[in-house]
């Protein structure tokens, strides 16, 4: 009998002949592109972190390039005007979308949640980390959930979905905008600008700011946002070294969620101007989706859940935004242009 001796552990992985990984160096580096915000920035590094970690690179091969998009210019977003009417279509994107089809950078880092079940001609947005938690956490130093809040107390967010949820549960509050970065908002929230805010536990974790969130609310209270605490890594599609790095650090549970989810939201045209709400759970090989729909004064809400095949996550995501139309009936969406 003979047995086969077995390979030396520091032999390379098999390559096919003429397909060199090419993987970057301090001379070259892999350019990450983001934004500058404090969650923005942990995002980045977590990124870099993974990617470092599962080539054995050192941190310097590879630059994080920070990009100043239009919604993180302060003149533009003056904190009273609601984004949709500066027309929020890529407006945290834009500028870094274009750099990297420009070649400036080659991959983005982003929050799932804010981005568009669409992209740019020429690039892919297909590789996940991780999902964080996906709740909702009650800001508020003097008050433990939303039904303790004192009548007609004000509360902050610049969510429409947020707004909506809160109105449909307590229509006598009253919301004022909350604009800006995690840190913002909270020093508003200490000034005394409102009682309480909400902010995505996920953020605040990535910030190691979890004493924040002491109140996360549970998704039957408050449905979460479409991806929420996912991020996404986008690349040009023709970039191979970039396809094949962000293959390592590709977490397929976190995509089959997202598949679901935002199968729902495309289904339903959404856009930052539509409260809607969406969580997908895994659960063996099946796949539990949840999702709602309000009107954004919440005067109106419906729920609906479905369950099936993992597989099945996109066509129940379609099912799912079907119901809920039918339910909703026609004119439903009628304020929205
Ligand atoms: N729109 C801002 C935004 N985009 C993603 C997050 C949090 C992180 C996440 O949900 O992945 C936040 C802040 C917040 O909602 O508290």
């Amino acid at each position: 009998m003979s047995k086969r001796k077995p390979l030396p552990v520091t032999m390379p992985p098999h390559k096919p002949a003429g397909m060199t990984l090419d993987l970057p160096t301090p001379a070259s580096p892999l350019k990450i592109g983001t934004r500058g915000s404090p969650l923005a920035l942990a995002q980045a590094y977590e990124t870099r972190g993974r990617l470092a970690a599962a080539f054995e690179l050192p941190e310097t091969a590879f630059e994080i390039v920070v990009i100043k998009t239009t919604g993180d210019d302060r003149a533009m977003i003056q904190a009273d005007r609601p984004l949709k009417e500066i027309g929020n279509k890529g407006l945290f994107t834009k500028e870094i979308e274009e750099a990297m089809l420009d070649g400036r950078i080659d991959i983005a880092v982003h929050s799932m949640k804010d981005m568009p079940v669409a992209q740019p001609e020429g690039l892919l947005l297909d590789t996940y980390l991780p999902r964080e938690d996906t709740r909702d956490a009650f800001i508020c130093h003097d008050y433990k959930t939303i039904h303790d809040l004192p009548q007609g107390a004000v509360v902050g967010t610049s969510s429409l979905r947020r707004r909506a949820q809160l109105l449909f549960r307590r229509p006598d509050l009253q919301v004022v905008e909350f604009r800006g970065n995690v840190q913002t908002r909270l020093k508003k929230l200490s000034e005394g600008v409102a009682t309480a805010t909400f902010l995505a536990c996920a953020g605040l974790r990535r910030m190691d700011m979890m004493d924040v969130a002491n109140q996360p609310i549970a998704p039957e209270d408050m449905l979460p946002a479409v991806a929420q605490g996912a991020i996404g890594i986008e690349r040009r599609a023709d970039d191979a070294r970039a396809e094949r790095m962000l293959a390592a650090i590709h977490d397929v549970p976190t995509g089959q969620r997202l598949a679901a989810e935002r199968a729902f939201l495309e289904a339903l045209d959404g856009s930052c101007e539509t409260p809607i709400a969406a969580l997908a759970e895994l659960d063996g090989d099946s796949l539990h989706l949840r999702g709602e729909i309000l009107k954004p004064d919440g005067s109106e809400a419906h729920a609906a859940e479905i369950s099936g095949l993992i597989v099945e996550g996109p066509d129940m995501g379609r099912a799912l935004a079907a119901q809920l139309l039918s339910v909703a009936g026609e004119g439903f969406f009628e304020w929205r242009d």
